[in-house]
């Protein structure tokens, strides 16, 4: 394997202490990003040196994609059912463990995984571990159709709550109107500090045309953050605090 930069580095070092919570016979989700992406990588390394029978679910497409190059067999959520372990990466973690997801447009996907499983496990660099959620942008997966209707819809609501004057933007790749797996857009919301997640998440989720916002409150139970050193922390959440 090529030198790895530190970050990547720290991602690997998070992605094999996730991986070594793996056990014969589980049924996994798999992440989507650049840190699951290690994540796959040495889970198909266990699977081939351990012949680990394990039953997993992609939650997008590049998912999926690179487990079968790597030679992991990849099922549909609804024919598993139900997961043991879901492994994947966020764009930002609270103290309490709350996430912002959906830097790579895949928290539809993501959440109803993760939502389908006993336990959430990310994996970060130490970068992405915040006091307060925010600062980076929260994407929100919108439907097309009344796609500006619904932009207004949100723009009252962060108003209301007095979270943001800056235009929300419709993510662009290559130039081109950014579409997810289920073919929706995203618009991602500049709010730098997001003073009660718990509430921008009910009121984005009433919005008519959200389909789903990339807040993860309650959802993760470990955090492996690791660092360039290769070392890894672990950060845990007390079940019943938000
Ligand atoms: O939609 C993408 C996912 O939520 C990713 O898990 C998240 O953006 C983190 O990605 P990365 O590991 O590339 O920073």
């Amino acid at each position: 394997m090529p030198e790895l930069s530190p970050s990547d580095t720290a991602k690997d070092a998070a992605a094999r202490a996730a991986v070594a919570l793996v056990q014969d016979g589980m049924r996994l989700g798999l992440g989507t990003g650049s840190t699951a992406v290690f994540m796959v990588h040495r889970l198909a390394e266990r699977v081939r040196a351990e012949g680990l029978r394990l039953r997993c679910a992609a939650t997008s497409r590049a998912t999926c994609d690179l487990a079968g190059q790597l030679g992991l067999r990849i099922e549909e959520l609804d024919e598993i059912g139900w997961l043991d372990l879901t492994i994947d990466g966020a764009d930002e973690i609270d103290p309490d463990l709350n996430l912002i997801k959906g830097g790579g447009g895949a928290h539809l996907r993501e959440k109803i995984t993760a939502a389908a499983s006993d336990r959430m496990v990310v994996i970060a660099d130490p970068g992405k571990v915040v006091e307060t959620l925010g600062a980076f942008h929260l994407p929100v997966e919108v439907i097309p159709f009344g796609l500006e209707v619904t932009r207004v819809h949100i723009q009252r609501l962060l108003d209301s709550a007095g979270l943001s004057q800056r235009p929300m933007l419709l993510r662009q790749r290559d130039g081109v109107v950014f579409r997810t797996d289920e073919d929706n857009v995203i618009l991602d919301l500049s709010l730098d500090c997001i003073g009660d997640p718990a509430q921008l998440a009910r009121g984005l989720s009433a919005i008519p045309g959200v389909v789903e916002h990339g807040l993860f409150l309650n959802m993760c139970q470990l955090a492996l953050i690791g660092s360039p050193d290769g070392s890894v922390i672990e950060l845990t959440r007390i079940e019943g605090v938000a």
